[in-house]
């Protein structure tokens, strides 16, 4: 009985989904495009739609867009009402649900392949415990690390191990969930250690998908996550049926429509995961777009990446000054690809893309839900890797950020570009880099802010095929006006005598090409 209450209170949710279906016919309920009118002015993240003040740094304008090309951007619209729907919560009752006084429990692998050799059983542990303090409401009340050899195993611990571990739990007073901090419990598990253990069992999978779903600001954020709760539904609905199986009830008929609960259920969650995927792809036709835009206007893309809380937010803002950015001490505090323009020394403009932190073990359908977020970063200019180099666990965050990026197929010439910086250096007394090619800085403090420009400024020059030149200006002609334009001024001696001046300026190859053809008949 107890499991029939539990689908029932999902399942409207789902019909509910069938209603937007039917209702994706109507006007209200269907992707639309906003006239350009309306939008003007306003200034879009690279991953949605959110809206900007006009004064921001990084408005449409500044960086260069006609109007047509705004009004194309627009064509990525999708009303917020239909991202609503899709971001409902689905999963059913119990993590969502207000305040949380958690017991960790961290399965160690103490030895054979399974054994993590890159960190420790506490490092782990105190991970753990800070995804648990990122969430409001929710407290860590008990710790334990325990030993087995069989970590993804329906059974985890063997039985003296689990037979303590249930009497710990059931005699800390005031528990009101276990996390167990494996990548993925099945469904199975889950029951037979609620059932044990009286309370709410959560994975490293629900606890870092719940913590997601309370810092996703966007549209593109937003999708993502229903998007990976899908196999979330999928594996529940099919433990649900085969419980209600268990009771005669699965596999009946409902009503004259030929197809079981199961079926209907099964039928809906993949039209949902359609509407998803459709809404994803429309966001990423506008990505694609805006990519183009930035190319066409030769502006130099700059991501900077890094494990969560390293430390990329802060180091964004002062480098442009963009008081839109919030850095926050959080994990997954970034959740949405934005971009914000800065200036070099030589007042080149660049932007810079801030992108959502990585975790060690982050669960793979998470990756797979985000990876078209990551995606941008392959078509960077140039890579900056924040390191927080305050953090026990240094090191191995390095080797997991550099994994992912492997993973991702970052092209050679990204990853040897890179630029390392050694980030939080105000927390080390007397820092010295054993690293010779590292740039330590701090952020928030804002020291070293100069030399990481200057050799920002040296690698884009380098990477993007731009000359730094010295030209020979006629001022009674357009060239000077051509070059504000189509290339980056850096200094002009004007000589009144012979109406000339000498222009220092950073080119691409082809706009110096267009410069001689023009000017110099070459
Ligand atoms: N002491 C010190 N704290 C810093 C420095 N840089 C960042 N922080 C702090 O580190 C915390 C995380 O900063 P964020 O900029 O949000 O980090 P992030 O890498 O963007 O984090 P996610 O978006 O969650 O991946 C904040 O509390 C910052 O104030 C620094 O140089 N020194
Ligand atoms: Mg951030």
């Amino acid at each position: 009985m107890a499991t029939l209450r539990r689908i029932h209170s999902w399942l409207p949710q789902l019909l509910r989904t069938q209603a937007c279906r039917r209702a994706a016919a109507a006007p209200t309920c269907r992707l639309h495009r906003t006239p350009a009118s309306v939008l003007r002015g306003r200034e879009f993240s690279l991953s949605a739609c959110r809206p900007k003040s006009t004064k921001d740094l990084n408005s449409a304008r500044q960086r260069g867009l006609t109007e047509e090309e705004e009004e194309e951007e627009d064509e990525g619209f999708i009303e917020d009402s239909e991202v609503e729907e899709l971001f409902q919560l689905q999963v059913p009752a119990g993590i969502g649900e207000g305040q949380h006084r958690v017991f960790i429990v961290h399965p160690d692998v103490k030895w054979g392949s399974r054994k993590q050799h890159l960190t420790s059983a506490e490092l782990m542990m105190a991970e753990a415990v800070g995804l648990v303090n990122t969430l409001d409401n929710w407290r860590v009340v008990d710790t334990i690390i325990l030993s087995t050899k069989t970590p993804e195993k329906k059974r985890i611990f063997g039985k003296g191990n689990f037979q303590s571990l249930t009497e710990k739990i059931r005699q800390t007073p005031g528990v009101s969930a276990v996390f167990v901090n494996v990548d993925h419990l099945s469904p199975v598990s889950e029951k037979e250690l609620e059932e044990a253990w009286g309370v709410k069992v959560f994975d490293r999978y629900s606890v870092v998908l719940h913590i997601f779903r309370c810092n996703a600001r966007t549209k593109e954020a937003k999708l993502q996550i229903s998007l990976a709760e899908i196999p979330l539904l999928r594996s529940r609905l099919k433990n649900e049926m085969a419980n209600l199986d268990q009771q005669g009830g699965g596999s009946r008929y409902i009503g004259g429509s030929g197809e079981t609960l199961f079926e209907i259920q099964q039928r809906l969650l993949k039209e949902r995961e359609m509407k998803i995927r459709s809404a994803l792809e429309k966001l990423r036709r506008k990505r694609h777009l805006l990519r183009s835009q930035r190319k066409h206007k030769e502006i130099p893309v700059v991501s900077v990446l890094g494990y969560t809380n390293c430390g990329k937010t802060t180091l964004i803002k002062a480098l442009t000054g963009d008081s839109c950015l919030q850095p926050r001490n959080q994990l997954f505090a970034t959740l949405d690809v934005t971009v914000h323009a800065g200036q070099l020394p030589s007042h080149m403009t660049v932007l810079y893309v801030d992108t959502i932190g990585f975790l060690s073990q982050l669960p793979h359908q998470l990756i797979d839900s985000f990876s078209a977020t990551l995606e941008d970063i392959k078509h960077s200019d140039l890579l900056l890797h924040v390191r927080d180099i305050s953090h026990p666990e240094t090191v191995n965050q390095k080797v997991n950020v550099l994994n992912v990026l492997k993973n991702l197929q970052i092209p050679d010439r990204l990853m040897n570009s890179m630029i390392e910086i050694h980030n939080k250096i105000d927390l080390v007394d007397n820092y010295e880099s054993a690293e010779l090619n590292a740039l330590p800085i701090s952020a928030l403090e804002e020291r070293g802010l100069g030399e990481l420009k200057k050799a920002v400024e040296e690698q884009i020059v380098n990477c993007t095929g731009k000359h730094i030149l010295d030209l020979q200006v006629d001022l009674s002609t357009p060239q000077l006006s051509w070059l504000y334009k189509e290339a980056t001024v850096q200094d002009v001696q004007v000589n009144a005598d012979e109406g000339s001046a000498v222009v220092k300026v950073i080119i691409s190859t082809a706009a110096y090409g267009r410069y001689r053809k023009l000017f110099t008949g070459g």
